[in-house]
């Protein structure tokens, strides 16, 4: 419950090509090699932002892409590298593989980052490719290719702001006259099975996260009916909007509900109670409202068990009556009580939660025979190694060649009964396999 998901597409920069070039000076007619290295590409990178709050800002961007590494140059001189590219995403975000499922990694810190597509490396130009043997060669890597995947978003939306009452006394209401939220209302109990969540935005620029905590009766705490799950999100919020109908419609006691209600809270955690807590008045666009609010406030007054005297304010979601106040007051509260762990997430964290495995895990190359007997070559590896091999330059071709035998590629071939002349297909390449 109250998980905010979505799936986002990253792509790392590819690494800038390597380049072949020979030094050009006066009186030497062929200088040694002189191409520069290509530059890294790249990064994609998530960061967490304390400012946000949701995944809403990726409902209309999903596809976000690092720059290519510049290409090696003449004159030894090496492309530049790309910059990362950062995506700002909420604390508490939960990174997986949308294609694997592998979780990458959860994002709980303020400023805490995970490189999610590391950007390709730079092909390295031919001076590097200089040997006794061969002091002008034309190999060059070009740069590796940037890790491209799918991720999938996951954020349990911790709620600032909780809503508790009994039943009908208008949470879902307020919830959707201040939220962006939409919950149905309905006349009767329990019309809200799942917990609502919604984002209040004030005109000064403060938001906060309110639910709407349902199906708070009595006996919750010791598990009856749904009460148990969403005590459990009031595990959570940091300020607690208790809502007294002052309708007096149901036939219910005002005072009577609310002690109830904080019995079960206390119940189940007395923590909760010391919290700051303001009791909501609602309903009072109701003829009998005003009424029964003096006679609760009085009986506030009169109770010498409460520790403290709870602070009161009135509301109409009707009328809209005390909205904006309550709203305000709600987030100076806020401001003023601190953000605390809880008991699960404490656990989480002792436990070493925190994953960094972003980096592919290299599949070796496969081998597969096509309708016209031409063998494919496939594989992580191998078609990483292929993007990797500069094709204008014989040289660097066979230094592929080479690549491929030290991997295996030949032997598994000959095994699999490749004859001389057989063609041998990478992708759009095709050439013919040589005994
Ligand atoms: N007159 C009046 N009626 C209200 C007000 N707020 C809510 N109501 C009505 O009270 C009834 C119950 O409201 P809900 O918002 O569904 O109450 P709830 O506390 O979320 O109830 P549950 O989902 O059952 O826990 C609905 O018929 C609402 O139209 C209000 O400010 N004034």
């Amino acid at each position: 419950m109250f998980v905010d998901q979505v799936k986002i597409k990253v792509k790392a920069g590819k690494g800038g090509d390597g380049m072949v070039a020979f030094r050009r000076e006066k009186y030497v007619p062929n200088g040694g090699p002189a191409g520069g290295d290509g530059g890294k590409g790249g990064s994609v990178i998530l960061k967490v932002d304390q400012g946000l709050r949701t995944l809403m800002d990726f409902r209309y961007h999903r596809i976000f892409k690092a720059k290519s590494g510049q290409n090696g140059m003449i004159k030894g001189m090496y492309g530049r590298g790309a910059e990362d590219t950062y995506i700002a995403v909420p604390e508490g975000t939960t990174v997986s593989d949308a294609d694997t499922g592998e979780v990458l990694g959860d994002l709980v810190e303020a400023g805490q980052e995970l490189v999610v597509a590391k950007g390709g490396r730079g092909g390295r130009g031919n001076i590097h490719f200089a040997s006794a043997k061969n002091p002008a060669p034309e190999i060059a890597e070009n740069g590796e290719p940037g890790i491209e995947r799918n991720l999938k978003l996951e954020l349990k939306v911790l709620a600032d702001v909780g809503l508790v009452g009994f039943p009908s006394v208008g949470k879902s209401t307020l919830l959707s006259v201040v939220t962006s939220a939409k919950p149905k209302i309905a006349e009767y109990h329990f019309t809200t099975l799942v917990p609502n969540l919604g984002m209040v935005r004030l005109d000064d620029g403060r938001d906060f996260v309110m639910a709407d905590l349902p199906g708070l009766i009595e006996g919750a705490s010791a598990g009856v009916g749904l009460g148990i799950q969403f005590l459990r999100h009031v595990e959570r919020t940091r300020v607690i909007l208790h809502l007294v109908d002052m309708s007096g419609m149901e036939g219910r006691d005002p005072y009577e509900d609310y002690l109830k209600i904080n019995a079960e809270l206390k119940s189940y955690d007395p923590s909760i109670l010391e919290r700051p807590q303001i009791v909501v008045a609602s309903k009072m666009d109701m003829p009998d409202a005003s009424e029964n609010l003096a006679r609760f406030k009085e009986q506030l007054a009169n109770d010498h068990t409460l520790a403290k005297q709870p602070e009161v304010m009135e509301i109409s979601s009707l009328t809209h009556q005390g909205l904006e106040a309550l709203m305000l007051r709600t987030a100076d509260l806020l401001a003023q009580t601190p953000k605390f762990e809880t008991v699960a997430e404490k656990e989480l964290k002792q436990a070493g939660y925190y994953k960094f495995e972003a980096d592919e895990a290299e599949a070796p190359f496969t081998i597969s025979r096509d309708a016209d007997a031409t063998w494919i070559l496939g594989g992580a590896k191998l078609e990483k190694l292929f993007k990797m091999t500069n094709l204008e330059h014989d040289e660097s071709m066979m230094r592929f060649a080479r690549q491929l035998r030290g991997m295996g590629v030949d032997d598994a071939l000959r095994e699999r009964g490749a004859k001389n002349g057989d063609l041998v297909r990478i992708g759009d390449f095709t050439f013919e396999f040589v005994e």
